[in-house]
């Protein structure tokens, strides 16, 4: 045999990468005593959902009022404690909801709404006019401050830029100072629109110039929000930018510093966990990563992620199947199956390595709580391949073991235990994940629970209909009748049957009944050597029913039979018969 040495291909692509350039390049960032990197999160950042403005506004149908309440309510009920309800001065629709919200007295005293505004006049005022009447308002004036917005959109300088987030902070201002009594809570948020792609050092100017017309205190707090506008960089990159914010603006201890990541490199998430640990208070998003483009950072997965850690989200999420709902109805857009915490399979295995492992976790996990006296608290969460324990979030545990082709011995064995109570011996869970497979690769899709109980029947409990099987075999066992002899060692039995569906009686002597069960089959030359055994009962109480399962080698040939029923002796006798059956099948 020949192996590879270390391989390197170097095969340039057609693709036009000489057009890009290395973020870093254009953004440096000049923090080598960055601390980030070492830091823990030891408790939930403050959130703020954006689903009702940056998610609502991404929407190829945008919220009408009533999926909007829907939205709200659902926040409110998750335990969201700031939420920007919209961009008030975009329409009529959007000034009525916030209207709307407000009227109904649908907003907590501890809850505070937000609403986005340009930094334009009428905007703002606009903007202000719709909030007057909530117990707790903010005003979230925004406006870009990268090159390429001052270069092509703005066609204005930075000191221009900069005059345009003062002017817009003073007017905001004002106008509150005119428009709110003193039942409003006001406050306020500044957000320099692609913070990411704005030098540090006049980002760190246009916030600075902002805080002096604001002047936040003890009192008067200001949000200062520093958006990926657009992912344009690693995370590390962003957690950087934000300490070096973090260390370097003024008033720092008025300040909340947030975050608003998007997620157009996909890493929405890891950026938003850097930036909490380089220093941010709080962070902007949305359920399931709603938003423009790829979207905003997805809250559930921030949220969860927390948890995981043994640091309290802060939220609800114990039914996320209901969020889930939820915002498929309001968004009306699917949420992936994959999407981490809330997709339909992620708590699924379909292989068969995965499925094994799953399973012997649960086996264990229920044991260590049992020894710890039925506390499931006490016992830390450690079954492999499920970093959460589906129950925390509302799921059952009945589909985190699928079939198909993948599919081992452990996800059958599994399927067989959680829906059937039938605990298989491990060669017969070899011997069934066989013919299951040969199922499977037949067609081609997923054996559901019901499915795999229907082959299983079919092989192992041909004698039953009660499936809406037809049923098969030589022999079908009628009836036993046992008699301990005397010495209390041996066994007579008297077994009715029928073979090839004529009425038998047998009758044989052995050391116990399944001897004496063997031996009067012997008479119609079956020879049967009996290899293994095992016998559970199936449920508790008056009724209760009995498995044996019976490995043997019958004819020569090695392999099991299964018998369910009332009596465990006569589970035994089934067991025997299904293995009888299954040998001699070919041949009858
Ligand atoms: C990153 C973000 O998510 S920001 C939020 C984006 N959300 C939305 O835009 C949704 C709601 N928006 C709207 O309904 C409309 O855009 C409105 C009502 C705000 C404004 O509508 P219009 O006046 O027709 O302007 P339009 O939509 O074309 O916006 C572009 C104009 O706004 C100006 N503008 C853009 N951002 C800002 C800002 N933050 N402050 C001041 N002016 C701004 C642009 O320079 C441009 O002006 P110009 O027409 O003089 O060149
Ligand atoms: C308005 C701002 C915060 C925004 O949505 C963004 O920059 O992505
Ligand atoms: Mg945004």
């Amino acid at each position: 045999m020949k192996t590879a040495g270390r391989t390197t291909y170097q095969a340039p692509s057609a693709m036009p990468v000489a057009k890009y350039r290395p973020f870093l390049d254009v953004n440096p960032v000049d923090l080598p005593d960055r601390t980030w990197p070492t830091r823990r999160i030891t408790r939930a950042p403050r959130w703020l959902s954006t689903d009702l403005r940056d998610g609502n506004q991404a929407l190829i149908e945008p919220m009408d009022p009533a999926r909007k309440r829907a939205m709200f309510d659902l926040l409110i009920a998750m335990g969201y404690k700031e939420i920007e309800i919209g961009f008030p001065a975009a329409s009529q629709t959007d000034f009525d909801f916030v209207r709307q919200l407000i009227e109904d007295e649908a907003i907590p005293g501890d809850v505070v709404v937000s609403a986005l505004t340009q930094s334009r006049e009428d905007l703002i005022h606009r903007t202000i006019d719709a909030l007057v009447g909530a117990p707790r308002a903010n005003v979230h004036l925004y406006n870009a401050t990268a090159p390429v917005f001052r270069d092509v959109v703005f066609r204005a300088d930075r000191d221009a830029t900069k005059e345009l987030a003062v002017s817009g902070t003073r007017e905001v201002l004002a106008y509150a100072e005119k428009i709110f009594d003193d039942d409003t809570v006001f406050g306020y948020q500044y957000s320099p629109e692609i913070f990411v792609d704005t030098e540090l050092d006049f980002a760190l100017e246009v916030c600075e110039a902002v805080m002096d017309v604001w002047q936040p205190s003890a009192e008067r707090e200001i949000i200062l929000n520093l958006p990926a506008t657009v992912e344009r960089c690693t995370p590390n990159v962003y957690a950087d930018q934000i300490e070096y914010m973090s260390r370097n603006l003024s008033r720092r201890q008025y300040i909340a510093l947030s975050v608003h990541p998007h997620n157009d490199r996909g890493t929405a998430v890891a950026s938003a966990e850097l930036a909490v640990m380089a220093g941010a208070d709080r962070v902007e998003g949305c359920l399931f990563g709603q938003g423009e483009r790829t979207g905003n950072v997805d809250l559930l997965t921030l949220g969860m992620n927390l948890m995981t850690q043994g640091v309290d989200p802060e939220i609800d999420f114990s039914d996320v199947d209901h969020v889930r709902r939820v915002v498929e109805q309001c968004t009306r857009m699917d949420v992936h199956p994959r999407h981490p915490y809330g997709g339909d399979l992620v708590y699924t295995a379909f292989s068969g390595s995965h499925q094994d492992a799953i399973a012997k976790g649960m086996v264990r996990r229920e044991a260590d709580i049992a020894a710890a006296g039925g506390d499931e608290n006490a016992v830390a969460w450690n079954v492999p391949y499920l970093p959460v324990d589906p129950h925390d979030l509302g799921r059952n545990y009945e589909a985190i073991v699928r079939v198909n082709s993948q599919s081992g011995k452990g996800g059958v064995a599994y399927l067989m235990s959680s829906t059937r109570h039938l605990e298989l011996p491990r060669r017969l869970q070899i011997e069934l994940s066989q013919i299951v497979q040969r199922h499977s690769e037949v067609g081609g899709g997923e054996i559901t629970a019901e499915s795999l109980w229907q082959i299983f029947a079919d092989e192992y409990l041909p004698a039953s209909t009660a499936e809406g099987l037809k049923p098969w075999g030589r022999f079908s066992l009628r009836g036993t009748t046992v008699t301990t002899a005397d010495d209390g060692e041996h066994a007579t039995l008297t077994v009715n049957l029928t073979d090839h569906g004529e009425d038998r009686v047998l009758a044989a002597t052995g050391n116990g009944p399944i001897d004496a069960f063997v031996k009067a089959l012997g008479q119609l030359e079956i020879d049967i050597h009996v290899l293994d055994f095992a016998e559970h009962a199936l449920s508790t109480g008056g009724d209760a029913t009995a498995a044996a399962y019976i490995e043997a080698e019958v004819n020569g040939q090695v392999l099991w039979g299964v018998g369910i029923d009332p009596s465990i002796t006569t589970a035994s006798f089934k067991a025997i018969i299904s293995a009888v059956n299954r040998a001699v099948r070919d041949a009858s």
